[in-house]
């Protein structure tokens, strides 16, 4: 048997899957190892045969204090046999898809060759939470799965159809040019994974597909999909810009770190001249978001303080993350000239949590988009790919997209025949 194995290094989690090398890509195992910015990891982990479960783990506690280790925890659930059976062994993975989250202006995967590698490795400061620790993992991959092909899959490429004027900064062009700075985007796979399963369910041709994405995970970002390409997103040089996540600010004024200074309650530009940009770097990455609102990455436990417990902080975040994502959706609605098809949540998230897409729903209502409150209930706990959560004979449809990272790798590098 030939399998491609699959690798999805988000900033908080990790997700694997393998799948049979078949022109339909058929799921042999899936997992994942979430928490990977708190205090305590969970893994899940499914095996199939012929489509049949044959083990399922479900939110085991674990310690993994990073990716690499939690790829290793994985590879052991892989290697060990459930009765008698191996669902798949490592000889047999011909392929493995990494995710890596910035691949620069690259528009296509790339086999990853020692060149390739040091390629991306160059690239790791543009996206801190995430490049490195994909790159530890194609370091582990060469060393135990010696007969597979390495292939990068950047969340970069969807975004390169995204025009000048859009991801040129209003800064000096030369230095753009010499240091590449431009709008990349990020959550590229998703986003094609989504534009993909939104056409099918529509029934409309990819290149007429004009729709409102949001992909809400740890790092959460919006895009407009005009004809089936992206037009605009919400990230930009690095995963910072735009919406905040877990622990990234997301768009600040950038004026804000130079009077960042928390023994001071004085503001001054010469109190932080001992600020490394580094420093800076680290605190609007790592130090802010809803954790540094609220002590939690965890948006689900957000929620229910701010809903239920009535908590003021959490309220605080809750809310600034609504107005921040509607923002989006009003922006994307003039670049899409009034005329998307549908408004799309996908993510963590996007996926699971049910208020905050009501509390969204009731921001861009005024757009003409709609919410069946059984539905949105309903959608968080489905195993539907897709969940329409519309009212009835809406015209714009709101939707949920179960999204799937692995399986977008998994079909592009069967395609490609990579
Ligand atoms: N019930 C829930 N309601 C809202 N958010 C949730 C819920 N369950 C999990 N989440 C959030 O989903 C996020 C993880 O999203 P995900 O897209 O899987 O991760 P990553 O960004 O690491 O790829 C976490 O911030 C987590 O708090
Ligand atoms: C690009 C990005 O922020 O990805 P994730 O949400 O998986 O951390
Ligand atoms: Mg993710």
């Amino acid at each position: 048997m030939s399998a491609v194995l699959c690798l999805n290094a988000g900033s908080s989690s990790i997700k694997f899957s393998i799948y049979r090398y078949s022109n339909e890509p058929s799921i042999l195992v899936t997992g994942a190892v979430s928490g990977l910015t708190a205090d305590q990891q969970y893994l899940t982990f499914t095996s199939y045969n012929s489509g049949e479960v044959l083990e399922s783990i479900k939110n085991e506690k674990i310690e993994s204090p990073d990716h690499d280790s939690a790829f290793r925890i994985f590879m052991e659930h892989v290697d060990s046999k459930t009765g008698d059976k191996r669902v798949v062994s490592f000889d047999d993975i011909y392929v493995v898809c990494h995710r890596i989250v910035h691949g620069g202006a690259n528009a296509r995967p790339m086999l990853i060759t020692e060149e390739v590698y040091h390629e991306l490795d160059v690239l790791s400061d543009l996206a801190p939470l995430h490049n490195q620790h994909a790159l530890d993992i194609v370091h582990s991959c060469i060393a135990r799965l010696k007969n597979a092909k390495n292939v990068a899959f950047f969340d970069s490429s969807f975004h390169m159809t995204i025009p000048r004027h859009i991801y040129t900064y209003p800064i000096d062009l030369d230095v753009q040019k010499r240091h590449q700075i431009r709008k990349y985007g990020f959550h590229g796979l998703s986003y094609a994974f989504i534009a993909r399963e939104t056409s099918n369910y529509l029934n409309v041709e990819s290149s007429n597909l004009n729709i409102i994405a949001l992909h809400l995970g740890s790092g959460a970002s919006a895009c407009a999909i005009l004809g089936g390409k992206s037009v605009n997103t919400s990230m930009g040089l690095t995963p910072l810009e735009g919406l905040p996540g877990a622990t990234r600010s997301g768009s600040v004024d950038p004026s804000l770190i130079f009077h960042y200074h928390t023994d001071s309650s004085r503001m001054s530009t010469t109190l932080s001249k001992d600020m490394h940009l580094t420093v800076a770097e680290d605190i609007l990455n790592k130090k802010a978001g809803w954790q540094s609102i609220t002590g939690t990455t965890d948006f689900g436990l957000i929620t229910k303080r701010a809903l239920e417990e009535k908590d003021e902080l959490a309220k605080l975040a809750f809310d600034m993350f609504v107005d921040r994502v509607s923002m989006y959706v009003g922006q994307y609605w003039v670049a899409l000239k009034g005329s998307p098809a549908a408004l799309v949540f996908a993510g963590g998230i996007g996926e699971k949590g049910k208020e905050l897409r009501t509390a969204v729903l009731e921001k861009v209502s005024c757009l003409g988009f709609t919410l069946d409150e059984e539905l949105n209930t309903k959608a968080t706990t489905s195993s539907d790919v897709i969940v329409d959560v519309s009212k009835k004979d809406a015209k714009l449809k709101t939707l949920v997209i179960h999204t799937d990272e692995q399986l977008q790798m998994a079909k592009e590098v069967i395609a490609l025949q990579l």
